[in-house]
This record gives structure tokens, C-alpha cells and sequence, in this order.
């Protein structure tokens, strides 16, 4: 049934059911739908379809399948994640309300105010495992953990069997930088990580369970509000796409953009300065992902007009040489404000 959906282009209401050799068939009703949030359905092709590529290289995303990017990890689940991870410390991170905002936390000193909505310890992944059975809806936990060394044979072994192939082939034909990291997610169902853009490539590679993401052009800027540069919240959307404040974010029900839900075996490319919302969908057992971030492609001629992500990086170095030149970030809104009203508004 989920190669139905496959075929079938799911849209908003998904009815998501699947067939496993573990578990009977189950469905699941749809996903949580946003108010004011307008979407369509996230391209799914072959990997070896040509218009994979194109969509790629035109830096769009689209849900890519059969490429078996992470092949050698389909059989990686809770138990052998125990197993085999070694006695290492891996950083888990804890929410009251199932939100995962990630905030930089050198950044939480530019505002004194700043609460962290999420907390996080450093634990073995059975201690992890163990609290994941104990599902308890006060308290929402989710492993992120980059790759290393300290991870154990098998793991290594799995991580060397990775299709790099593909990986690498992807970072020379669209010109990425190096790959960076390789970050190993392990969330509990429900679990969500809320509107942010990266600065990064990301091929996203789906394990176990289901995420579903929604995705926004970067040139949704104005409907998403990022923070300001110096906040810790800094590239994430302030809008609570629950509870929208309306007042302080009157284009947010402008907003356009896409969705997919990604399955195991699945790879979601994001493209850089590409907005998303991830949300681990409930009923389908915990969520297991592994994202392949790449450096930025160097640009080598500038070519007008520029395009919606070369604008944000140009707003995002301009707010930093005005917060570095003031110093003192309550005068940043006076300043700006002073530059444009009246002049160019
Ligand atoms: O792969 C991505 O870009 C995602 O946003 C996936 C997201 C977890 C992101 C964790 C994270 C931590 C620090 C910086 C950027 C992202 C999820 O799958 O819940
Ligand atoms: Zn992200």
C-alpha cells in the first residue's frame, strides 16, 4: 500500500498504510494540516530519473527513491542500535511539548531574556532506548548525534557500506562543497522540529518510520519571519505555525509551499537555504534518519538577478556588520528602520 501512495502522489489527507513482514497492515489517517499554510505535494522520482537530476541541479527539492544511499542501514532498529553503537555518550535532547526549536547556544548570552525550550544530556544510546519504551507524553526525547569514530564495528562497517557513490556523485555533478557531517536522528513519534532553513546541501536519508516534512522556498522569507541574526533562534521561523500571531506575522497566511512524507529507504533532498518543518508521524514506531550536509557550492561568476538564497545570505551579512558595527543590538531596529522608512518604503 505505501507503493500505492508512492504512485499516487499523496496529497494533504495522506492515508499512509504499509505492508511489513513484522506488522499487520496498519493505516494511518492523515497528518496534522496547518491553517494558512498552502502546499503541494514534494516530487517523488526514480534516482536514476533524468528529472531527479534536473530538479537537483535546479536546487529544488524532491523525494528521491531506489537510490539506496543508506542501503546498508535498513536493518539498523532500536535493538541493534544497542547493540552495536558501543557504550558511547550521545546527545539527547528533551522538550515539554514535543517542539524541538533548536536555538545556538552561543548565542543565548546577545539576549539575556532567552529561555531554552529544550534541554539536553549526553547518554548511552540503551539508556536512551530504555526511557524511548517508557514513552511518557510530558516528556519528549530525541537523539541528534553526529556520526564518529566512537560508534562500534558494525556500525562503521554499515557507515563505510553507505552508497557514496551516489553521495559523492551528487556533490560533484551540482558542485557542493565537502560533505560535512553526517548526523544520525532517532525521534520518538510526534515528535517536531519546527520551520528552519540550513545553510548547507542536505540529502536526507529516511531509515525507519515516517517524517513528514513540509518544505518553503526561500523566497517565503517574508511570510516565515526568521529571528534576528544574534538570537539563538537564529535561522529558525518565529511564527508558531499552531498558534499564528496574525499581528505580528500578517503575511504568514501568504505562505506557499510543499509536503512529503518520507518512508524508509526514502532520500529527501533539501536544498539549501530552503525552509522545512519535520514532523515524525505518530503510529509508525520511532523515526530513525541519517542527513548527508554539504558545504555550499563556491560561486564563482555572480549572475544577475540573483536568486532568492544568495539574497538571504546577502540580508543575513549585512544584519551581522550592523549588529558587530552598533554593538548594541536595541539600537539595530532604529537604525534599519531609519535607513528604509520614507526613503524606500
Ligand atoms: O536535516 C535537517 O536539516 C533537519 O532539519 C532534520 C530535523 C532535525 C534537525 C536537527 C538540526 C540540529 C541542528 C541544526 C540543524 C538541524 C528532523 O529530522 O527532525
Ligand atoms: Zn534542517
Amino acid at each position: 500500500c505505501y507503493q500505492w501512495k508512492a504512485k499516487k502522489q499523496c496529497n494533504h489527507r495522506v492515508l499512509v498504510g504499509y505492508m511489513s513482514s513484522e506488522r499487520p497492515l496498519k493505516f494511518v489517517t492523515g497528518t496534522k494540516k496547518y491553517k494558512h499554510v498552502t502546499t503541494t505535494a514534494i516530487p517523488r522520482l526514480e534516482y536514476r530519473d533524468p528529472k531527479a537530476e534536473e530538479l537537483i541541479q535546479a536546487g529544488q527539492p524532491v523525494i528521491i527513491t531506489g537510490s539506496d544511499l543508506v542501503g546498508s542501514a535498513y536493518h539498523w532498529d532500536l535493538d541493534y542500535l544497542c547493540a552495536n553503537l558501543g557504550n558511547g555518550l550521545y546527545t539527547v535532547y528533551s522538550s515539554r511539548n514535543g517542539k524541538f526549536k533548536y536555538y545556538d547556544e552561543k548565542k543565548v548570552s546577545n539576549v539575556p531574556s532567552f529561555q531554552p525550550p529544550t534541554s539536553h544530556t549526553d547518554m548511552t544510546f540503551q539508556d536512551f532506548a530504555s526511557k524511548l519504551k517508557r514513552k511518557d507524553n510530558s516528556n519528549w526525547i530525541y537523539l541528534q548525534q553526529p556520526l564518529n569514530d566512537t560508534v562500534g564495528p558494525r556500525i562503521e562497517m554499515d557507515f563505510k557500506g553507505f552508497n557514496w557513490d551516489f553521495a559523492y556523485r551528487q556533490m560533484k555533478r551540482n558542485r557542493w562543497g565537502p560533505l560535512t557531517s553526517n548526523l544520525l536522528l532517532v525521534g520518538m513519534e510526534g515528535v517536531i522540529t519546527p520551520a528552519h532553513y540550513d545553510e548547507q546541501e542536505n540529502l536526507f536519508a529516511q531509515i525507519q518510520g515516517y517524517k513528514k516534512f513540509l518544505l518553503f522556498h526561500p523566497d517565503q522569507f517574508e511570510c516565515l519571519y526568521p529571528y534576528p541574526i544574534f538570537h539563538p533562534h537564529d535561522r529558525q521561523s518565529q511564527v508558531d505555525f499552531d498558534d499564528p500571531d496574525l499581528k505580528k506575522f500578517p503575511q504568514f497566511p501568504k505562505l506557499k509551499g510543499y509536503e512529503g512524507i518520507v518512508g524508509p529507504k526514502d532520500v529527501l533532498y533539501i536544498p539549501m537555504y530552503w525552509w522545512h518543518q519535520v514532523e515524525s508521524l505518530e503510529g509508525h514506531g520511532e523515526t530513525i534518519s541519517c542527513t548527508f550536509w554539504f558545504k555550499a557550492a563556491p560561486t564563482e561568476k555572480v549572475v544577475y538577478p540573483l536568486n532568492a538564497g544568495q539574497k538571504v545570505a546577502i540580508m543575513r551579512n549585512i544584519e551581522k556588520m550592523i549588529a558587530d558595527t552598533l554593538k548594541d543590538n536595541k539600537n539595530m531596529p532604529h537604525f534599519m528602520k531609519t535607513m528604509v522608512q520614507g526613503r524606500y518604503s
